[in-house]
């Protein structure tokens, strides 16, 4: 199929390009009717929204905030619930909050949320038993059954994505601005979960903390609005070149294009090339873009890309979302980090310590260690500690529910546990315990 819809008004240099990852839509027609729908559906987010992301990830590369980024490995369309989305955005309060209250430092909170549909893969198909299928490319794409017709590609699934994208993102809404983020409720995110975990009482404990200091404020007269709500933003992928071109807009206020199917998009390790659509696309977006650096990249490539995403070297305007593997961030990232660095490009700099560190168990489970993941994230801060450059965040693949998917944590999840709720479209995420430990680990981190 082409990713060339001839319906489009916005023409752009991306759509002569090669585009990696892309679906082979086997009914062009129907792509190009579903694509003229979306250009005609209102934004998802406002372009002033991006604009404000864009202002926060530039206290991020500055060194005087950090990014929290997290959500799903895959959303996917029957998990569009409240209870769901209300414990994915719990999960990221709770860190939120311990990442600020212990490492006291300003949060930038970033869902991979509203619009994490679709997966670039390794291979193209799948064998199961000796039968060959295409391989699935998440919810936007084509169906997970291992059926040759769950697994055709089909345009109408872009239609659903953004259905689904604004409903979660609805609620987001809601949830973050309409009390339920209140610092307040500290207590409240964590009721459910605090008997029964170590990390669910280690948070009850600075949760009293927080309460104690609230009351202190309060006291003394000081209850400002921030303690309220919650700027929370989503980001996903910015993989299917065909939904992404059909949700930019030019913003009337500037005359720019912003892509409004998120305030922050990110292009993957499998889609970075240099000559490829997808940085040609990201190149003539105004969001704030992040490009993921997995172990391969050279600081010439590193340098290219600032080039053509940020060529006015804006600090906010590109992240760096290095996903090295644990055994090999303390030899890679020190020569990307120096070079960028001498180049003169504000960067932020994040780790993502979770797509370098996937191996399969003998049960045939995607995994993760924790301690491999909590390993790179040590690796990150120590490298930006010696060269005096700022750990700028993580970005984490989870699930506010008890999945069984990645091993290890302060509440053990053992291999032979894998099977017991193993539930993601795609990869392992961490669950509520593996997060907040990881947080509590990441504000020791910090403050040191
Ligand atoms: O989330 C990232 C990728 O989509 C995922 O790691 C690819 O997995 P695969 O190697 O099973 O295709
Ligand atoms: C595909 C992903 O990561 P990467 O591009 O780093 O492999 C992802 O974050 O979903």
């Amino acid at each position: 199929m082409s990713v060339n819809p001839d319906s489009s008004t916005r023409t752009s240099a991306w759509r002569d390009l090669p585009a990696a990852q892309q679906p082979d839509y086997p009914d062009a027609e129907a792509l190009r009717a579903v694509v003229a729908d979306l250009e005609s559906y209102p934004p998802l987010v406002f372009a002033g929204e991006c604009d404000q992301l864009r202002a926060r990830m530039a206290a991020v590369a500055r060194g005087e905030a950090f990014l929290l980024q997290g959500g799903d490995c895959a959303e996917a369309f029957d998990q569009v619930s409240a209870d769901q989305i209300r414990a994915k955005l719990k999960t990221l309060l709770q860190m939120s909050a311990v990442l600020q209250y212990a490492a006291a430092v300003p949060v930038v909170k970033v869902g991979r949320i509203a619009g994490q549909y679709s997966k670039p893969r390794s291979k193209p198909t799948e064998v199961r038993d000796g039968v060959t299928l295409p391989t699935y490319r998440g919810d936007s794409v084509n169906g997970a059954d291992f059926t040759a017709e769950a697994r055709v590609p089909d345009p109408e699934r872009l239609r659903r994505m953004y259905h689904a994208s604004a409903a979660t993102l609805n609620l987001v809404r809601g949830f973050t601005t309409g009390g339920y983020a209140d610092l307040r409720q500290v207590h409240a995110w964590n009721q459910d979960f605090v008997r029964n975990s170590a990390s669910g009482r280690r948070y009850e404990a600075l949760a009293r903390e927080i309460d104690n200091a609230l009351n202190f404020m309060r006291a003394c007269g000081a209850d400002p609005a921030e303690f309220h709500s919650v700027e929370f933003y989503s980001s996903h992928e910015a993989l299917l070149l065909a939904y992404e071109s059909a949700l930019t807009r030019t913003d009337s206020r500037t005359g720019r294009l912003y892509d409004v199917s998120a305030h922050m998009v990110w292009i993957g390790e499998r889609t970075r090339q240099l000559d490829g659509a997808h940085i040609a696309f990201a190149s003539e977006i105004r969001n704030p873009i992040g490009v993921k650096l997995g172990p391969t990249t050279t600081p010439e490539e590193a340098l290219t890309l600032i080039e053509r995403l940020d060529p006015d070297r804006e600090p906010g305007r590109l992240t760096f979302i290095t996903r090295m593997g644990a055994d090999r961030i303390r030899d890679r990232l020190p020569t990307l980090v120096e070079k960028v660095t001498a180049s003169g490009a504000q960067v932020a700099w994040v780790c993502d310590p979770m797509h370098g560190n996937t191996f399969e168990a003998a049960s045939g489970h995607k995994t993760r260690r924790f301690d491999d993941v909590l390993d790179e994230v040590k690796g990150f801060f120590e490298v930006h500690k010696g060269l005096g450059t700022h750990p700028g965040g993580i970005h984490v693949e989870l699930t506010g529910d008890d999945v069984t998917e990645c091993v290890g944590g302060g509440d053990e999840i053992f291999v032979d546990d894998l099977h017991q709720r193993y539930e993601t479209a795609c990869d392992p995420r961490l669950n509520r315990s593996q997060s907040l430990d990881l947080a509590f680990l990441v504000a020791e981190m910090y403050r040191a």
